[in-house]
């Protein structure tokens, strides 16, 4: 009997060609959220041709909370989240998540690395492969689609893809081609396919944008299902929606926070009522 025979299931796990072993990854910090807050963003400024996009804007946003984010069209609510995850440079103010990752001095692939996903509007799975391989080529990878689809999965990530499944309630399309699913699948995939490397903060761009009232509703479950486990960014317009899923929602205007509480507390706030009907005037 060979030596690699007697070799327990970890220790054929250590000596596969297609792992990094984990003691010569890098060490990543852990976030520190010992004050409760995962998110803070403040004083933050970005000015596109002298247009204020983002005007002294502060946000604070507590560990597993799910936060809603509205406001008009040109609020800003996208210019806040590509600020967030590395895709637009800000002008001036700081942005940290945790007390100790300073988000503005990463780039957009190392804030991804440190457990902040996000999903677009519009869904942007691979139509071409199965709901199983999709989230297979969401786990953590620098390979290519190939090589990634070639290489064996550890028993863990099969778990996690396992769990996911269930999650987004497509265990029974796992073998179902991600280009046959409708629209609500495909977003709640898209989601999947961000779970799967178990982010701490979720942005979450427009969610239930053409979706049936069911897919709707059931994107409410999930998404208030996530909150604890993982911190969940909403922006959303759809105002039925964001009543069903919001503790917390706080309102853009003019690259500021015009108000923040409850949704009952934002709507009958004085600002809001004003800035609302004077737009609708
Ligand atoms: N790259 C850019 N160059 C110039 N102006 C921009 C750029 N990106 C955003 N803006 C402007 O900044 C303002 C804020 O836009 P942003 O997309 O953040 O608003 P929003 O609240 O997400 O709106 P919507 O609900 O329509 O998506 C808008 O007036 C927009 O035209």
């Amino acid at each position: 009997m060979s030596a690699l025979e007697n070799l327990t299931a970890e220790g054929k796990e250590l000596l596969r060609r297609d792992q990094v072993w984990p003691f010569l990854m890098p060490k990543q910090q852990a976030v520190d959220v010992s004050h409760q807050v995962i998110l803070y963003v403040e004083g933050l400024n970005l000015s596109f041709d002298g247009f204020k996009a983002l005007n002294d804007l502060n946000l604070y946003i507590n560990d597993g909370e799910l936060r809603c984010l509205i406001g008009a069209n040109g609020a800003g609510k996208t210019t806040l989240m590509d600020v967030i995850t590395g895709k637009t440079q800000c002008d001036s103010g700081t942005v940290y998540f945790g007390q100790n990752h300073n988000l503005l001095e990463r780039s957009e692939p190392e804030i991804a690395e440190l457990g902040i996903g996000r999903k677009f509007q519009k869904p942007t799975v691979f139509e071409a492969h199965t709901v199983f391989d999709n989230l297979e080529l969401s786990l953590k990878t620098n390979k290519g689609v190939m090589p990634t689809l070639l290489a064996r999965l550890t028993p863990t990530q099969l778990d996690r893809i396992d769990q996911v499944l269930e999650i987004i309630g497509l265990k029974e399309q796992r073998f179902m081609l991600a280009g046959a699913l409708s629209h609500g699948q495909k977003q709640w995939l898209e989601i999947g396919m961000l779970l799967v490397s178990e982010p701490r903060l979720l942005l979450i761009d427009e969610p239930v944008a053409g979706m049936t009232a069911q897919e709707t509703e059931r994107t409410a479950e999930l998404l208030t299902s996530l909150a604890g486990e993982h911190t969940v960014i909403v922006v959303e317009h759809d105002m039925e929606f964001v009543r069903s899923i919001a503790r917390t929602v706080t309102v853009l205007h003019q690259g500021s926070v015009l108000a923040e509480g409850t949704m009952d507390q934002v709507q009958n706030n004085k600002d809001v009522i004003e800035v609302y009907l004077g737009e609708e005037a």
